[in-house]
């Protein structure tokens, strides 16, 4: 039911002159879920953001945000906040004063909009009256998100939150953007970072070319996957070698990182020989000590869009 959909995008495409910037996007994004867009430089995230935010009209499609039909205006849709290519701050004003202002534009009263529990929930109370000039990206990164915020949006739209973020600032902004999340508030964000992808979002779309190459829950991309590389590491490292390799679907790979440590086995494989090494090692009495993806489903998913696209140049 569109009624309940935060986002719903339906045969979306923008062009800039000749330049198919989102060609015949969806999209479905429903109330309460953090949503990752993901893909190499150019794909169309910032585009398809900045559609979501009011700052551009798709060429040909509909759009629906939290069940209101987006029209041909130039205007943040009602509910919406959030910023793409970094937040439009004052540098000469500080924290409050941006804040403050933003509020007065919305015809708000300073002194009741709220402006101290926001600076608290991003965690810039402590700056709250230094000027923004002296602010580090990350800071600013966390006062942006304290000005969308500070409308009370029930879906939030940022590109590229983390960047600039220490790994506190990291958690913080996280935290803050999970309970909102935890309240029923969307949120639709981009990232390079695919281990951020993983820790906030419970669905993803990865884009490449202006074109959607998968949009679901992050652990479809790990049934749907090509091979991915496993570390193994396991009482036996011998005989552990010997079972991969005698496994059907299993390639020991040589890997270079691996190597210095004798322990370490890395095998290429699909999830259900995977399963059955680990019968066969446990049944021949070899310890597994550990099993991890070298990369994530996600990072791999993300390297091979990047070999393709390269591939293709
Ligand atoms: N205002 C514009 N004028 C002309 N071309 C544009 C404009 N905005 C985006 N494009 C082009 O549209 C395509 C998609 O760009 P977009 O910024 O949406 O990608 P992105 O996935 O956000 O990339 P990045 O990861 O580098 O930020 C690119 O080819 C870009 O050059």
């Amino acid at each position: 039911m569109d009624a309940v959909l935060a986002v719903r995008a339906r045969g979306i495409t923008k062009c800039f002159g000749d330049v198919v910037a989102l060609d015949d996007i969806d999209l479905e994004v429903p109330q309460g879920q953090i949503h990752g867009l993901a893909g190499p430089n150019g794909a169309g995230k910032t585009t398809l953001l900045g559609l979501l935010l009011g700052l551009a009209v798709a060429d040909s499609g509909s759009l629906k945000i939290l069940g209101m039909p987006v029209g041909r205006a130039l205007a943040a849709p009602d509910g919406v906040a959030g910023f793409v290519d970094g937040p439009g701050l004052y540098p000469s004003l500080t924290a409050r004063q941006n804040l403050a202002a933003l509020a007065a534009l919305r015809g708000h009263d300073a002194r009741t909009a709220g402006i101290d529990d926001v600076l608290d929930q991003v965690g810039l109370t402590d700056v709250a009256d230094d000027r923004v000039r002296g602010f580090s990206l990350g800071m600013r990164q966390r006062l942006g998100l304290a000005a969308a915020l500070l409308t009370k949006p029930r879906l939030i739209v940022l590109d590229e939150p983390s960047n600039g973020l220490d790994p506190a600032g990291k958690k913080h902004v996280h935290g803050v953007l999970t309970r909102l999340a935890n309240d029923g508030t969307s949120v639709v964000l981009s990232s390079h970072r695919m281990d951020d992808v993983e820790a906030l979002c419970s669905e993803v779309t990865l884009l490449a070319t202006g074109r959607v190459v998968f949009s679901g829950p992050l652990n479809k991309l790990a049934a749907e996957n090509r091979d991915l590389d496993y570390r193994l590491r396991t009482s036996d490292p011998q005989s552990a070698r010997r079972l991969a390799a005698d496994t059907a679907g299993i390639r020991v790979v040589d890997d270079a990182g691996a190597r210095h440590d004798a322990e370490v086995l890395v095998v290429r494989t699909l999830l259900p020989a995977l399963d059955e090494l680990v019968v066969r090692l446990v049944q021949s009495g070899v310890a597994v000590r550990e099993l991890a993806p070298v990369v994530s489903p996600l990072e791999a998913a993300f390297l091979a869009l990047t070999e393709q696209q390269e591939a293709g140049r």
